[in-house]
């Protein structure tokens, strides 16, 4: 984890004329499943000074003071030309404010989404120079910076605007290729460590969006960046074909899924959207792809076909003045009148004290005879991070259902020969168990396996399914209790049982805690802490490589269990 410091803003120059401003936050910034991995985060803003200045991607509300009093370090506030924005949301319009209400002279240059997102906000009425996303959308810096815009609309941020330089090369891109990390680095030199965060960060923001993903791609494809400027974390300067190329199979990967859940939301002010994105993340971990729509930017025949072809739907919407928007409620006729009843549902919504539209949501799918993949999900106002897990475990436990009925529709088959000579291989029978502040869970394991000496290390693979998965990400730490033979069964039956999105793991089991907080239980013959270096990317599993740290045989007489199986297809 980062350590605890000031928030600060870091200036450097990238290029000719161009500094980036990277405001820092060393601790997690914002509950939303994207920042669950507590690396902090940066938000980037560019400032490119030709014969006319634009200044890119202001931040949020959390450094409007830190920003503005560096940006004015580098330059009067009376000097900026545009501002251009490559998304917007109401915590971005915070500093926008601020800083047009010092330096009224500025032109905001953004989509047309964007511009009707300004316009409808209070205290906000800048010149605008809407992009139409026509290669006469050119902006001319002076001194060579040469700015093109390539419109990149997504349902999560429907604004998003990719901005490039023709003279220095650099693509401003905004929410494509970043990652949510703190720390010195400017560039991406160490690529390795931030492997993960890279394809966490797309798991959750880009997957749900993959469609959309792909046509922005393609439209980037245009241009020859040597940079990436992107909106958060590192900037990519080495890795720009390799994150490109990744970029490209991680989205056709989720074309490839076989089943698919439509996601269909609206949000005024961001906290049905965040709640999605939760829910998303728990499908597509699953192995099911997510369709998100943007009930408020679709066309009803995008929303027709996504019902039509979607092995199950969800559906979320705030409440405002005691009803659904308008432009759900179109939806929600659309999809009642399309996909068929015997496709699974599912509904939320974040509201503020009555939450009408959630019930209406619910209401309509019960009567219709849907049933559901999980218990509505009402939040109120923000949700906190137990939500946002109860969330992402809700979304996996609707994919897990969609999974479940494919599997008995499919016609049954013996095990092969293979499948049972694989199912010969035995493991120690071990319960994993890993806390994160508010949030603790564990897996009954036996694909263990002792990997190295020196270290001492060892290997545990992790269905991408599994609840615990989000805790052993690199540098996490969690407690392998390895278990009795004789005295496994109870543990073995505990922590074997289906959970509820959100049950609590440990209700009705004793543990311990260790000095550096990790949990053991009382039927371990011995217990071992180890904190995860890395993870391999294999199949339906992770296979997470850790080493250990700390640990203690408690019962030297015992003998380990050992988990025979019939097949090697499954536990
Ligand atoms: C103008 C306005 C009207 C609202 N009306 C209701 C309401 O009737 N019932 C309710 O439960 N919440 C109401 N709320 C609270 C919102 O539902 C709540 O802020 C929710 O988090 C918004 O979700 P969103 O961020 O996805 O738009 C209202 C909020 C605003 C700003």
């Amino acid at each position: 984890m980062a350590e605890s410091k000031e928030r600060d803003v870091q200036v450097f120059p990238i290029a000719a004329n161009t500094l980036v401003m990277r405001c820092r936050s060393w601790e997690r910034l914002r509950f939303e499943i994207e920042y669950a991995l507590e690396k902090g985060t940066t938000a980037n803003s560019y400032l490119i000074k030709g014969d006319r200045v634009a200044l890119l991607d202001p931040p949020g509300a959390s450094f409007t003071e830190i920003f503005l009093a560096a940006l004015k370090e580098q330059i009067a506030l009376s000097q900026i030309d545009y501002v251009i924005l490559g998304h917007v949301n109401p915590n971005r319009m915070e500093t926008l404010k601020a800083l047009l209400a010092e330096a009224p002279q500025v032109k905001v240059v953004c989509s047309n989404p964007a511009a009707i997102a300004i316009e409808a906000a209070d205290d906000l009425d800048p010149t605008l120079q809407v992009i139409k996303g026509t290669t006469d959308d050119l902006l001319d810096l002076g001194q060579g910076h040469q700015l093109s815009f390539i419109p990149t609309p997504t349902p999560r941020w429907p604004g998003g605007l990719c901005t490039y330089d023709d003279y220095t090369q650099v693509l401003y891109s905004d929410k494509f290729f970043g990652a949510h990390v703190c720390g010195e680095a400017i560039y991406d030199l160490d690529r390795e460590s931030l492997k993960e965060d890279r394809r966490y960060y797309f798991d959750c923001v880009m997957a749900p969006n993959a469609r959309q993903v792909e046509a922005a791609l393609e439209k980037l494809a245009d241009y020859a960046p040597r940079l990436y400027a992107v909106g958060h974390g590192p900037l990519v300067r080495y890795g720009v074909t390799e994150l490109t190329q990744q970029y490209h199979q991680w989205s056709a990967q989720q074309k490839e899924q076989s089943l698919s859940v439509a996601l269909i939301y609206a949000s005024a002010y961001g906290n049905t959207a965040t709640i999605a994105q939760a829910i998303a993340r728990g499908v597509t971990k699953a192995g099911i792809a997510v369709e998100s729509i943007n009930a408020e930017q679709a066309e009803t025949s995008d929303i027709k076909t996504a019902a039509e072809k979607c092995a199950g739907f969800i559906m979320g919407s705030p409440t405002l003045g005691g009803h659904a928007p308008t432009q759900i409620q179109t939806a929600l006729g659309t999809v009642l009148s399309t996909a068929s009843k015997t496709k699974l549902a599912g509904v939320f919504g974040s509201f503020g004290w009555s939450g009408e539209a959630i019930d209406l949501l619910e209401r309509k799918f019960k009567d219709a005879g849907y049933s559901f993949g999980f218990e509505p999900i009402r939040v109120k106002f923000t949700p906190d991070e137990t939500t946002l897990k109860y969330c992402e475990e809700s979304g996996t436990d609707f994919a897990q259902t969609l999974k479940k009925s494919k599997r008995a529709k499919a016609p049954k088959t013996p095990a092969t020969s293979v499948e049972s000579a694989i199912g010969r291989l035995v493991g120690s029978l071990c319960v994993v168990t890993a806390q994160r502040g508010e949030l603790a869970s564990a897996m009954l394991a036996s694909w263990v396996a002792q990997a190295t000496f020196s270290p001492p290390g060892l290997t545990v693979a992790v269905s991408k399914d599994r609840a615990i998965e989000t805790l052993l990400y690199p540098d996490s730490s969690f407690v392998l209790n390895i278990l009795a033979e004789g005295k496994h069964l109870g543990p073995m039956k505990h922590f074997l049982k289906p959970f509820k999105p959100g049950e609590d793991r440990f209700e009705g089991v004793e543990v311990e805690e260790t000095e550096n907080g990790g949990l053991i239980l009382p039927e371990a013959i011995a217990y071992l802490e180890c904190r995860v270096k890395s993870r391999m990317d294999c199949g339906d599993h992770w296979v997470v490589y850790a080493t250990v740290e700390n640990g203690e045989l408690i019962d030297s007489d015992a003998k380990t269990a050992v988990h025979h199986r019939k097949t090697g297809s499954h536990y």
